[in-house]
């Protein structure tokens, strides 16, 4: 499956020799589509052109290829706008103030700075009030699990977790701060963590390879008194569980009776499970590599021995072509194209596929569609997008504002409801099971079952001065 991009094409045209109408067609023919031409210069003998193309393919390079062999035609330059949108990063740091004068001097920083510092030496619990904590949320990774795309290292991760601080602020006015860590050492992470946790009032881990993000995010924390949230874990898990049950609805099934694969047992599979027998689910099949996860097997990664105890209770033997069989839903968070049409054809009747890969779904949307009730895939270019940006915004801003003490298993089934909820009862239907993410009550709805669960488990510390108790709408 392809990417689709958009390419911005500087061109000098020699009028006497060639005309628009040949760069039209040329880019057309190479896979193109022309959404906008500027004109930069209109000399007499050589106009200049910035033509902006949609590609299907972002490594495309016949158009370039088609239009330096034109007579006539020299290409100037080619920019993406997608690096050009990364051009020296996504985000800054802003002050709230300006410091004008000598008196604003000395106000916000020393001499002044001081007595504040003093007043949360005497009381840490003040940091909330006098810093940028309450509102704060470290963005950690190592690299090692980006998107699908695998251990990228620290430095390629830095864009993801730079859009991921780009959705905290915009949907959930949170500051998030990117830290990407060049250590793949699970004691030194939660070391580092730790050490730089006093600035902020949650911890967002992000991409971390498992089985290491389990025990990572569990010692964390145990150990951190601000939510500690492993968003491939839980966030995906609970936008999951929202999807399905407003999917269950379509097609007229329910969570305890339905057959449900979920394939990739990492960390995105794993919570998924985890979640989904929370809820109630009755008939969960978990697959990986090596097959579908079986009691008495001696699995060395310890969630998959408790998972094969929970999980697959028709003792199911085999590899996904097996697990697949008959079942109701298939949850893919695995990698790209593990799944082909035969599988989804073993279905059963009214069957529900969420592809879930990044950047590149289980099965490309057009192959299953034919054969299945309810698509959704992560992406945001396909009907149903079933991503975690669903969950994480609304759920650190409720998490905040009770300074929630830890994020636990209510709150997530809260906040999946409350996702599932946002998409009214007359609304529901095929193409249209989990609200948008420009969905201005997505975050509303979260914050609020958040709040409410919080409170109810005693993990919130605070009521906030704005909640007068949360229902589902
Ligand atoms: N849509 C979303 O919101 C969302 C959220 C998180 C993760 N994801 C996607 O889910 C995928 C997994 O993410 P993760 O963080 O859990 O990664 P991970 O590396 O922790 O887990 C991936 C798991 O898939 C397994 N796997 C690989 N090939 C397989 C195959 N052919 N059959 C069965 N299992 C196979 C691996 O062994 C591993 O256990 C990625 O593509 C990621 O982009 C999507
Ligand atoms: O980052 C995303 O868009 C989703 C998810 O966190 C992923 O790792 O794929
Ligand atoms: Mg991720």
């Amino acid at each position: 499956m392809t990417i689709a991009t958009t390419m911005i094409i500087r061109l000098d045209i020699e009028k006497s020799v060639a005309s628009f109408g040949d760069v039209a067609s040329g880019i057309a023919v190479a896979g193109g589509d022309i959404v906008a031409i500027d004109v930069i210069r209109a000399g007499r003998e050589i106009t200049t052109r910035d033509i902006t193309v949609n590609v299907l393919d972002a490594g495309n390079e016949d158009i370039i290829r088609v239009l330096s062999d034109m007579p006539g035609i020299k290409v100037v330059n080619v920019s993406d706008r997608t690096f050009l949108a990364h051009l020296g990063g996504k985000i800054e740091v802003i002050p709230k103030m300006p410091i004008k004068n000598r008196e604003d001097l000395s106000q916000v920083y020393t001499p002044g700075v001081a007595r504040v510092s003093m007043a949360i030496a005497e009381d840490n619990s003040k940091a909330y009030t006098l810093t940028m904590k309450r509102n704060t949320v470290a963005v950690v990774t190592d690299g090692t699990a980006v998107l699908g795309l695998g251990d990228i290292g620290p430095e390629a991760a830095m864009p993801v977790m730079e859009g991921k601080a780009m959705l905290f602020k915009q949907l959930a006015g949170i500051d998030a701060f990117p830290l990407c860590l060049d250590t793949k050492d699970p004691d030194e992470i939660i070391r580092i963590v730790k050490a730089v946790s006093p600035g902020f009032g949650g911890i967002n881990l992000e991409d971390i390879s498992s089985p290491r993000c389990f025990d990572i995010e569990r010692k964390l924390a145990e150990e951190l008194d601000i939510p500690v949230f492993h968003d491939d874990q839980h966030g995906t898990a609970v936008v999951a569980l929202a999807g399905l049950l407003n999917a269950l609805t379509v097609v007229g099934k329910t969570l305890k009776t339905a057959k449900i694969v979920v394939a990739g047992i990492g960390a995105a599979g794993v919570s998924i499970c985890n979640l989904l027998l929370a809820a109630g689910a009755g008939h969960v099949c978990a697959v990986d590599k090596e097959g579908i996860l079986c009691k008495g097997v001696p699995y060395t990664n310890e969630e998959w021995r408790k998972l094969a105890f929970s999980t697959n209770p028709e003792g199911i033997q085999g590899l996904l072509g097996e697990a697949v069989k008959g079942a109701d839903v298939f949850i893919g968070v695995a990698g790209g194209g593990i799944l082909n049409v035969e599988h989804v054809q073993s279905m059963a009747q009214d069957s529900i596929v969420f592809a879930m890969a990044n950047p590149i779904p289980e099965i490309q949307p057009e192959l299953a569609e034919p054969h299945v009730r309810v698509l959704a895939t992560g992406r945001s270019d396909y009907p149903n997008q079933i991503n975690n940006v669903l969950c994480f915004p609304g759920l650190f801003r409720g998490a905040l504002d009770c300074r929630a003490r830890t994020v636990n298993l209510e709150m997530k089934l809260a906040a999946a409801h409350a996702i599932a909820a946002v998409v009214q009862p007359d609304e529901i239907n095929e193409l249209y099971i989990i609200p948008s993410i420009f969905n201005e009550k997505v975050v509303e709805h979260v914050r609020g079952a958040v709040i409410e669960a919080a409170i109810r488990t005693g993990s919130a510390r605070r009521i906030p001065p704005d909640f007068t108790g949360w229902q589902e709408k």
